[in-house]
């Protein structure tokens, strides 16, 4: 097999805050193949954008400081060679980013942003390959630059595209505004995409339009992406492989198949409960919410919330991750010492059960 794309290995990122020290993320390990989509899914704050700006280069240093681990890039390690993280960024990576008023500016043209994004060269470049790059980027013209541009924006069916150039972001529509910035993540025909949650304010027709968009562009360009979503049934639409994310640690991975019929890990069960109608699971998904990142709980960070949680192991001993064949791994102790996944995973799908059933007021977890 291929080497992967992307390859992220052992990440932790702490923040330095008025609070103290957040421990956000815990070691965490992520791939992605060639022209594979990978999603990234959890629940809100358990760190998905931390991994997603500190692969993109992006992470604001300080409050953040990436304490350990690899960022591999097409062979190279990105946190190694700062100048090669830049000249990926600007040549080769894109990244929709999660709040798109924050990235479009109010003041320019939908045209004259395009623009901008399509002339930027990224910076110093270090190779010859990159050099000569940058000299074909700057040769390409106002008009030219126009030309593709309008291209983008009819591939992504905004009606009347000439005329959107000449528009403000604020006189479009919610919906349309997005597959502008679709567009203009694309405009310089990336081979790595990261879309962080590029479909959350819209509604299901609109959101399934943009899903629709970045599939095409996967399939003809051979676009590599990590998509990140806390909604897993967004992540069923365009994934081929998921990777769940729980307080700053990956805490299950396996193809969207393979999540979707047989979770292992806890935490994933409750996710897939919480959405009924997606799965023949039933329950109300997870009490308690995602710990204090200044005193993350020891053992598994997911053990105060955890139905099948034994005590004495899980809020004790560290995880580790568990591959079961080639493509999945969970990170839980019920998966230890010789039980079959079989049994581990009727075990957790069990107590996930009898916790909704027996305790419908259970503890809110979150407290150590
Ligand atoms: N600039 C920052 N300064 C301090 N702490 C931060 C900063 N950015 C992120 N964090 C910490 O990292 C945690 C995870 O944030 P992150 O934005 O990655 O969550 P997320 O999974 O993307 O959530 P959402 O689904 O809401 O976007 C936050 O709860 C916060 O504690
Ligand atoms: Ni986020």
């Amino acid at each position: 097999m291929a080497d992967p794309i992307l390859s992220v290995d052992d990440l932790s990122v702490a923040f330095e805050t008025y609070e103290g020290r957040h421990h956000v993320l815990n070691g965490v390990d992520l791939t992605v193949d060639e022209g594979e989509t990978v999603a990234l899914v959890g629940e809100t704050g358990c760190g998905k954008s931390v991994t997603a700006k500190s692969i993109m280069g992006t992470l604001p240093r300080p409050p953040g400081e990436i304490t350990s681990g690899s960022i591999g890039y097409d062979g190279t390690d990105l946190l190694a060679d700062p100048d090669a993280h830049e000249r990926v960024q600007g040549e080769e990576m894109s990244m929709i980013f999660q709040d798109p008023m924050t990235y479009l500016s109010p003041v320019y043209p939908v045209g004259s942003m395009m623009a901008d994004v399509a002339s930027y060269s990224g910076g110093k470049s270090v190779s010859w390959l990159g050099v000569l790059k940058n000299m074909l980027g700057r040769r390409t013209n106002r008009s030219e630059i126009r030309e593709r541009s309008i291209e983008l924006l009819d591939r992504m069916r905004i009606p009347d595209p000439e005329g959107t150039l000449d528009r403000y972001p604020v006189e479009l529509s919610g919906g349309m505004r997005q597959r502008v910035i679709v567009a203009m993540a694309l405009i310089n025909d990336p081979t790595f995409l990261i879309a962080d949650e590029p479909t959350t304010a819209l509604d299901v027709t609109v959101q399934d339009q943009i899903l629709g968009l970045l599939r095409e562009r996967v399939e003809e360009r051979n676009l590599s992406m990590l998509y990140i979503t806390h909604n897993l049934g967004v992540a069923r639409e365009i994934a081929d492989r998921i990777c769940i994310m729980y307080a700053g640690e990956i805490v299950e991975v396996g193809t969207t198949e393979e999540i979707f019929d047989a979770p292992l890990h806890p935490y994933t069960r409750g996710l897939l409960d919480s959405i009924p109608k997606l799965t023949g699971f039933e329950g109300d998904g997870i009490d308690g919410q995602i710990p204090d990142y200044t005193d993350p709980p020891t053992g598994c960070r997911f053990h105060p919330r955890c139905p099948a949680a034994m005590a004495g192991t899980c809020d004790v001993e560290p995880v580790e991750s568990h591959a079961v064949g080639d493509d999945r791994a969970v990170a839980c102790h019920l998966y230890e010492d010789g039980m079959s996944f079989g049994e581990a995973a009727t075990i957790a799908a069990e107590e996930a059960d009898g916790a909704t059933e027996d305790a419908p007021t259970a503890e809110a977890g979150g407290e150590p």
